[in-house]
């Protein structure tokens, strides 16, 4: 534990050297061509004042969405400074009875969306964690308060009876039963011939079949129905089948069912409500001083994750100011073609270099998490009163005895409460910003074999429908008193405040994807020039930065382990959501601002369709989506579309028309990368093709744009 120096360390951090350096170099070269872009614009803008020969709206909006993009530029750099890895050696880890206790959180919603095999295989994977028994609770938050859910839990109770010893007797690694049977793994070399293990595990399997027949047993009867107008329900499922001491209980964690009281007339909060009800019912049974969350879809996919947290809350180095060990959110239903970038990659490349700064943000599930931290209780003074103390826990006596039976908390002087941070629909964001903001740091732990698997969004729609939720909460963040560039400033170093900033400011790409995905195209059409001359010294630095940025990126991708075309995706993904997600993430931020727009958490299906699933592994675009979220890409690529071909025409015609040619490779770009959406228009006859009547409608709006803008030339 580094308290000698014969002892192996429990964990080690790399730095990637080699991206480091190239993303300094580039930082530095990068940005010196931004500035001399700049210093053009700026001595160009006060030409174009005095002469006027150019527009100067379209010119304004033009550097308006250079700045912008500049700016959200600038705010990533940091997250690119020292990109970390880290390793975890949990076999170094002192003896089992040093281990301190873990509750598990496991949430669901809605069993329509939310198949009842899926959470319990969750909930059956967390109770099978390689830790102590004793000292691992599961907790399942049911927002939907489903009776088939309640029922669902007492057969994986059951089940669970079997699947455990299974699993440790023959050191399984895939907890996971779906999973398990799924894809047989091979038993673990020393079990490999052995007949008792077949005999077994045929015999386990039977088992799993009985639990999954019983489960459609009870979605028959019972039904799926939610509820949002209901008591509370807190039920220990242990308890059914005696108490603790008795021998069906030994060897298996605590299973706890709770459904928190809804009204209609209340709001719930989301995620974020159920996790603070978890918190407060946890308190009151098993109190652990750690405890991770989960989503109902993240099986655990290896057994050793507590193991791994425990490695850095175990390094006495780091202990005492870590807050939360984050593992990513990787995913079982992923394709070799990653469409919509569902892995979620754009993310965890940046995480690397957040960890290299104090820590990553939380990122909704998987982390591990101390609860004294999460509590806020750092900041309770050591007197405080019963009074204060209920300002900061709420009402409950038996939650802040318990609390301080074993924390000896100390008092707020923030006017905070503990928990999760109720408002936005991102509460893992603000919570974690909170949380840095306070001195906690975070960890960052990306194994090989990854410890927890989701589903993702296999279609564009749901996809869509993710990122602007996503973006709408980030954007509430942004407008609350907690704007990370505002608050974070005096309570964490610039840097963190600036990733935090980039975070939370990226639906901001919205204005320069339609600023530059419609001003310079329609400009092109009048022959009036945006950029620089061919032969003129500056176009040189406009193509490097262009440049510049595209060959950054595509290194990312490749030094992150992606296929080259990963890269093509991404840029198709930005932009899709740029042109979609933002947009209406920004309206809904304005609407939100005049208390117009009501809350709102659109859960993402974990549901399997066949045909859906067979396009997402083939590498084709789904494009069954609603209008409102299509017709605005459609719209932007048409022009664009329209725009090239007539100004290339242009450009052959009249010498004035070269003037346009950095406008004419610009719409070249866009209807060259998006040329999936031109083949979902017009090629594709199948299912997942772009409706006839999104395009039309998007053929409509062309107009407009056209029209309207062209009017803009004219000032
Ligand atoms: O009122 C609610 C709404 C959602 N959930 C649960 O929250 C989880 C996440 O919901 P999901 O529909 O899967 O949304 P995703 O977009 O996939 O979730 C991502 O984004 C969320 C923030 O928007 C994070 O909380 C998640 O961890 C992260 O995986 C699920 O287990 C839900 O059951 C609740 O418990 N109560
Ligand atoms: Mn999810």
């Amino acid at each position: 534990m580094g308290t000698t120096t014969t002892t192996l360390p429990l964990h080690v951090c790399n730095v990637k050297k080699t991206d480091m350096i190239i993303n300094r170099l580039h930082i530095f070269l990068h940005g010196a061509a931004l500035l001399a872009l700049f210093y053009y614009r700026i001595t160009t803008l006060s030409q174009i004042i005095k002469t006027r020969e150019t527009p100067l709206i379209p010119y304004l909006i033009v550097i308006f969405s250079e700045l912008v993009l500049s700016f959200l530029w600038l705010l990533h750099r940091p997250s690119k400074w020292r990109p970390v890895t880290r390793i975890a050696y949990p076999e170094r880890l002192p003896e089992d009875e040093k281990l301190q206790p873990v509750d598990v959180f496991v949430c669901t919603t809605d069993p329509n969306k939310e198949p009842s095999l899926g959470v319990m295989n969750t909930v059956i994977s967390a109770m099978a964690l390689d830790y102590p028994p004793d000292k691992i609770a599961v907790y399942l938050s049911d927002d939907g308060g489903a009776p088939v859910t309640l029922a669902a839990m007492k057969e994986a109770w059951k089940f669970a009876k079997w699947w455990i010893p299974f699993c440790r007797k023959y050191e399984v690694k895939t907890r996971c039963p779906d999973a398990y049977f799924s894809s047989p793994e091979s038993a673990a070399d020393k079990f490999i011939w052995s007949t008792e293990f077949v005999a077994d595990r045929n015999k386990i399997e039977e088992k799993y079949e009985e639990f999954k027949e019983s489960l459609e047993k009870n979605l028959k009867i019972i039904g799926s129905s939610v509820s949002k107008d209901h008591p509370p329900i807190v039920q220990v499922i242990n308890d059914e089948n005696g108490n603790e001491k008795d021998s069906s209980q030994k060897g298996m964690p605590l299973l706890v069912y709770v459904a928190r009281e809804k009204r209609p007339s209340h709001p719930h909060h989301f995620k974020a409500g159920a996790i603070n009800v978890l918190l407060r019912v946890s308190a009151m049974i098993s109190n652990a001083p750690y405890f991770i969350v989960l989503d109902c879809d993240h099986y655990c996919n290896d057994p050793t994750s507590a193991r791994q947290a425990m490695c850095f809350y175990f390094d006495p180095e780091i202990s005492s100011k870590l807050a939360w060990v984050q593992f990513p959110q990787h995913f079982h239903n992923i394709s070799e073609h990653d469409l919509y970038d569902g892995n979620l990659h754009y993310y965890w490349r940046e995480w690397e270099g957040l960890d290299g700064l104090r820590g990553p943000t939380i990122t909704g599930c998987n982390f591990y998490m101390k609860r004294e931290a999460f509590y806020g209780v750092d900041r309770i003074p050591k007197d405080a009163d019963l009074n204060q103390l209920k300002k900061f826990f709420g009402s409950s006596n038996e939650l802040i005895r318990s609390t301080y039976k074993s924390y000896k908390p100390n008092v707020s002087r923030d006017e905070g409460k503990a928990g999760a941070r109720y408002n936005t629909v991102v509460e893992d964001s603000m919570t974690s910003l909170i949380l840095h903001c306070k001195g906690w740091i975070s960890v960052w732990i990306d194994p090989a074999r990854p410890c927890f698997l989701g589903t993702c969004p296999t279609n564009l729609n749901d996809m869509l429908v993710q990122q602007t939720r996503w973006a709408f909460g980030l954007l509430q963040m942004t407008l609350s008193k907690f704007s990370p560039l505002l608050y974070g400033p005096p309570r964490m170093s610039i840097l963190q405040s600036m990733s935090y900033g980039g975070l939370t400011l990226d639906p901001l790409y919205v204005f320069p994807f339609y600023g530059l995905g419609i001003i310079p195209q329609i400009c092109l059409l009048h022959g009036i020039p945006m950029y620089p001359k061919v032969s003129d010294p500056f176009f040189f630095v406009f193509a490097f930065v262009f440049i510049s940025s595209q060959l950054k990126h595509v290194q990312e991708v490749v030094s992150y382990g992606d296929p080259l075309r990963t890269s093509l995706y991404d840029l198709r993904v930005w932009m899709m959501k740029s042109g979609a997600c933002y947009l209406y993430a920004v309206l809904n931020a304005i609407l939100d601002q005049f208390g117009l727009n009501e809350a709102n958490f659109s859960l993402t299906s974990k549901v399997v369709d066949d045909e859906e699933t067979k396009r997402h592994q083939e590498g084709i675009y789904d494009f069954q989506s609603s209008p409102q979220l299509l017709a605005p890409l459609c719209s932007v690529y048409l022009l664009n579309l329209v725009a090239f071909i007539i100004g290339t025409a242009r450009i052959f015609q009249s010498d004035k028309g070269k003037e346009v040619f950095a406008q004419a490779v610009l719409a070249l770009f866009g209807i060259t990368v998006n040329y999936h959406l031109f083949q979902g228009m017009v090629l594709r006859t199948d299912k997942g093709r772009i409706s006839t009547s999104i395009t039309m409608i998007a053929v409509a709006i062309t107009g407009l744009i056209l029209f309207f803008g062209s009017l803009l030339v004219f000032f």
